[in-house]
């Protein structure tokens, strides 16, 4: 279980409360209006912004004190991050060491994410190479090498066309399923929530609410989501 407890996370001026827990294995979309502090929120979790009150734990352990690298998650950002120099191949290899210097058993991991995103046979390729869908894969992959509890996306496939952004986030929510990784999203996309996550946390107010089953949510939408929806 994720627990957030008592946090007041601060960007800038800007100041965010949250206090709430996610189960295990659960698919959670964060949701609000623009500048509400979704992305600020995932930040925190990740360990890139550091609280101004409150732990965060993870299965009892406390995680707020550590490096980004040492909690049990993995963050994909907007643009994939994908090095433009580099191979597919050696893409994802970073996700399991800097210097992108493997085992044979780590080898295979990386042949076998390839193969779970489809893409086995374009290890080879440059990002350039690959189509913007293909692309977001090899940003998957990269972060499914790395085996953490969580998975934290923060809007991940905005690029992509509605198609293909179905098929990613179905692509996702597989995955899920067969690892048991927890998944925060940050999405725009309402769509997005009710295809994926079967619970919503609604960001705004200057708070990061709990949990809410997604479809009761968007159905009885408070003023706050109300507004944002139009
Ligand atoms: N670099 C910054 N310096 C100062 N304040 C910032 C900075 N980035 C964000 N903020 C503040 O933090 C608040 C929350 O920003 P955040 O990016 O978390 O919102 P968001 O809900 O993810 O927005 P969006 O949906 O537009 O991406 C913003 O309203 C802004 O006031």
């Amino acid at each position: 279980m994720l627990k957030l407890d008592g946090c007041v996370i601060e960007n800038g001026k800007f100041s965010l409360r949250a206090d709430f827990a996610v189960e295990a294995g659960a698919s959670i979309a964060i949701i609000g209006p623009s500048g509400a502090g979704k992305s600020t929120l995932l930040e925190a979790i990740a360990g890139f912004r550091d609280l101004k009150q409150g732990k965060i734990f993870w299965d009892g352990y406390l995680i707020s004190k550590l490096a980004p690298g040492k909690r049990p998650l993995a963050m994909l950002f907007q643009d994939g991050n994908l090095f433009p120099h580099l191979t597919v191949e050696q893409n994802i290899s970073l996700g399991l060491r800097s210097n992108g210097r493997l085992s044979i058993d780590e080898r295979s991991e990386v042949q076998f994410a390839l193969d779970r995103v489809a893409l086995s046979g374009l290890g080879d390729r440059k990002p350039a190479e690959l189509s913007g869908g293909q692309q977001s894969r090899v940003a998957l992959a990269r972060v499914l090498v790395q085996r953490r509890q969580m998975l934290l996306l923060d809007e991940p496939f905005a690029a992509l066309g509605p198609a293909l952004k179905a098929e990613m986030l179905d692509l996702v929510a597989g995955l899920l399923t067969e690892t048991g990784t927890t998944l925060l999203m940050v999405s725009h996309d309402p769509q997005d929530a009710r295809r994926i996550a079967c619970q919503t946390i609604l960001v705004a107010d200057e708070k990061a609410h709990p949990p809410a089953p997604t479809r009761y949510l968007f159905d009885n939408p408070p003023p706050s989501l109300r507004d944002y929806l139009g």
